[in-house]
């Protein structure tokens, strides 16, 4: 089976690519499977496109292989798009995905509920040695819930309730997510890449 690194350490996105490029007939392996350890690569870009694409180039470089790269997060309209590119860290540099969410309805707590408009938004890159690297945006619009709720998926999603559900994203199954999520849209715009490269 043809194999495709993804450029992250989150075991949520690598479960939901995996399951996503098992349908292309692609193994993806992240950089939780290489021996060597691998630091982490600085996202001191300004954008989702331009963190995605400042990890997929340092693995690239690295390792002298295509590699796909995710930058995510959540954009909260009435937080005037927070915590946006910062969502991993927003409550701490521990990456703690309670604490976020829990900062993040602490921040919404008097907004009512039609002002708590939102969207997931994904970023993929793909850097190939010797090409130059392209980048595209999925997203997933959505409102902000009152109180988290389920417990599938990873991140944000307890929050976040997909527009024409009354469920979060926690209490949707993977299938379900898979198919409208903003990583999903977002591999759909590389579809081309994928089925001419592999
Ligand atoms: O489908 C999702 N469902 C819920 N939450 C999500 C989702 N997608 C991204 N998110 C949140 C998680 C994290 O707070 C941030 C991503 O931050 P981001 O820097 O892209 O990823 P990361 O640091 O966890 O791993 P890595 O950089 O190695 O890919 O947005
Ligand atoms: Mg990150």
């Amino acid at each position: 089976m043809k194999q495709l690194v993804i450029a992250t350490k989150n075991a949520g996105k690598v479960e939901e690519f995996r399951t996503m490029f098992a349908n292309y007939n692609i193994e993806v392996k992240s950089l939780l499977d290489f021996e060597q350890p691998i630091g982490d690569i600085v996202e001191d870009g300004d954008s989702f496109e331009e963190n995605a694409i400042i990890k997929a180039e340092a693995i690239a470089e690295k390792f002298q292989i295509p590699v796909a790269a995710d930058d995510s997060g959540l954009e909260i309209d009435a937080l005037g798009g927070a915590p946006g590119i910062y969502s991993a860290r927003y409550a701490g540099e521990d990456k703690n995905d309670q604490k976020n969410l829990e900062k993040v309805l602490h921040e919404l707590k008097s907004t009512p509920a039609e002002e708590r408009t939102a969207r997931f938004v994904c970023a993929v890159a793909v850097a190939r040695p010797g090409l130059s690297t392209f980048v595209k945006r999925g997203t997933c619009e959505g409102t902000i819930a009152e109180a988290p709720r389920g417990n599938e998926g990873f991140g944000y999603d307890p929050i976040f309730i997909p527009l024409h559900s009354n469920r979060t994203m926690a209490e949707h199954s993977s299938t379900e997510k898979n198919s409208i999520s903003h990583r999903k849209q977002a591999i759909l715009k590389i579809e081309e890449w994928i089925q001419e490269h592999f």
